[in-house]
C-alpha cells in the first residue's frame, strides 16, 4: 500500500530543505542569516559584508570588503555583442523578461558550466553579481531605445547599480538607503523563487538554468511582481483619500491588495517592511513627498483595520524606489539582483547535498478508461 502523507496546498508549513543558510524565527522577529540578524546587518553594514557572509562564510574583516569589491568591478563587463540581444527584443518587454533573457544567454559563456568546486562556485556568483546589475540596467536602456549606461568603477558597488539604472550619480543618503534595499531583498529562506531555483538545480542543471527559472518564479506579482504593482497603486490612489478609496474598493471587489500578507509572517509586519518605511520617511522629508508616506501609512492602517494584515517588504521598498527615482518597471529587476546572492547560495547547498525533488500527489481523477 502507497504511504499516506498529509496534502498541504502550496506546501504551506512543509519543510522543504535543510540549510544553513537563512531562517525566519516569526516569533522571535528574526530572520535568521547565517546565524545574523538580518535587521542589525541592514542597519549597521553594507550589501557586500553580506555578499562575504553568504559566499565566503563570515561577515569580512579589514581589507576583504575593498578586495571583494575589487574582484566585482573586474567582472562588471558583459560578452562582447552581448547588448544586441536586447535589441532583437520588442520594445513592449518586461524588463524581468529581458533580465530572464540575459541570465539564460550567460550559461553559454560560461566555460566551466558544469564545475561545480567551491572555488569554480564563488568565482560564477562573482561573475553574476557583477553582471547582472549591468544586464538589468542597460537591457532597459536598450528597449527605451538609448544608450547602455558604462559601469563607473569609481563609485562603490550598489552606487553604481543606481547610476547605471537613472543616469545620476546617487548622494550619500540615495546610494545608503538603496544599499539597505539590496541587503533586506538579498536572502529569506525559502520563498517561491528559492524554490524554484532548488528544485531545477536538484535535477543536476547548472545554475543559469536554476536562475533562469527563479526570475519567472520571482516576476509574478504574489512574490515579486508585488513591489512594480504597489507603486501603480499608490501613484493611482494620489492622494490618501483616493488611496484609502481605492484600497476599499479592491476589498469589497475580494480582490487582493499588493503590498500586504505574507504565507510565514502572516498576520505580522515583516520586519523588513518596517526598516524600508523608517527609509521612506526620511527620504520623504529630504525629497518634500512627506504626501507618500501618509498615503502609505494611510493603506497600512486601512488594511490592518479591515482584514488585519500587515505590510510585507515590497509595499515600502516601492515608494522608496521611486524616491530615489527609479522607474517602475524596474523594482521586480532589482529585488532578483539583490536576491542573485541568495539564490546562488542555495544553488550551491543544494548540489553540493542533493536529493531530487520529485513529490507525489493525491489523484482525483477517472480510473479505468479505455480508448
Ligand atoms: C517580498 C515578497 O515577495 S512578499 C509577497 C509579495 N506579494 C504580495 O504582496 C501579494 C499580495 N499578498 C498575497 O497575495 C498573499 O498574502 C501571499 C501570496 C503573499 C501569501 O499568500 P498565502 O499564504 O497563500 O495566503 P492566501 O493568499 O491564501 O491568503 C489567506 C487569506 O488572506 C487574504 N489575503 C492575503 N493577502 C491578502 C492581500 N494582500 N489582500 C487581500 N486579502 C489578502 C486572502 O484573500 C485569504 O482570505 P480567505 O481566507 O478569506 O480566502
Ligand atoms: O519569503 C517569501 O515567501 C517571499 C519574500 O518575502 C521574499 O522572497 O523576500
Amino acid at each position: 500500500m502507497a504511504e499516506q502523507t498529509v496534502y498541504k496546498p502550496g506546501l504551506d508549513g512543509v519543510i522543504a530543505a535543510e540549510t544553513d543558510i537563512s531562517y525566519l524565527d516569526v516569533d522571535a522577529e528574526e530572520i535568521v542569516i547565517r546565524g545574523y540578524e538580518l535587521i542589525e546587518l541592514a542597519e549597521n553594514k553594507q550589501y557586500l559584508d553580506l555578499v562575504h557572509l553568504l559566499l565566503d562564510g563570515s561577515l569580512p574583516e579589514d581589507g576583504d570588503r575593498d578586495a571583494l569589491e575589487k574582484e566585482l568591478k573586474q567582472e562588471y563587463s558583459l560578452p562582447s555583442g552581448f547588448f544586441k540581444l536586447f535589441e532583437l527584443l520588442p520594445k513592449h518587454t518586461h524588463p524581468m523578461d529581458a533580465l530572464r533573457t540575459g541570465i539564460s544567454a550567460l550559461a553559454g559563456y560560461d566555460q566551466d558550466l558544469n564545475d561545480r568546486n567551491a572555488a569554480e562556485n564563488r568565482k560564477k556568483a562573482i561573475r553574476l553579481l557583477a553582471k547582472i546589475p549591468n544586464i538589468v540596467s542597460n537591457s532597459y536602456h536598450i528597449l527605451q531605445g538609448k544608450d547602455p549606461v558604462k559601469p563607473d568603477e569609481s563609485l562603490p558597488y550598489s552606487a553604481n547599480f543606481l547610476y547605471m539604472i537613472t543616469g545620476k550619480k546617487p548622494n550619500e543618503q540615495e546610494a545608503a538607503f538603496f544599499d539597505q534595499s539590496l541587503m533586506v531583498y538579498s536572502e529569506h529562506e525559502m520563498p517561491n523563487s528559492t524554490f524554484a531555483a532548488r528544485v531545477i538545480a536538484s535535477t543536476n542543471s547548472d545554475i543559469y538554468g536554476a536562475l533562469t527559472g527563479a526570475v519567472a518564479s520571482l516576476k509574478g506579482n504574489l512574490h515579486g511582481g508585488a513591489n512594480e504593482a504597489v507603486m501603480y497603486m499608490l501613484l493611482e490612489g494620489e492622494t490618501v483619500e483616493g488611496f484609502r478609496y481605492l484600497l476599499y474598493d479592491k476589498l469589497k471587489k475580494k480582490e487582493k491588495v499588493m503590498g500586504f500578507g505574507h504565507r510565514v509572517y502572516m498576520k505580522k509586519m515583516d520586519p523588513r517592511a518596517a526598516l524600508m518605511k523608517e527609509a521612506l520617511r526620511e527620504l520623504a522629508e529630504e525629497k518634500g513627498r512627506m504626501d507618500l508616506y501618509e498615503m502609505c501609512e494611510a493603506g497600512e492602517t486601512l488594511m490592518r483595520e479591515e482584514k488585519g494584515l500587515y505590510p510585507n517588504l515590497d509595499y515600502y521598498a516601492a515608494p522608496v524606489y521611486y524616491l530615489l527615482d527609479i522607474p517602475i518597471e524596474l523594482y521586480t529587476p532589482i529585488f532578483y539582483a539583490s536576491r542573485t546572492l541568495g539564490l546562488c547560495a542555495h544553488i550551491f547547498e543544494q548540489h553540493a547535498n542533493n536529493k531530487l525533488f520529485r513529490p507525489r500527489v493525491n489523484y482525483t481523477g477517472p480510473r479505468g478508461l479505455h480508448p
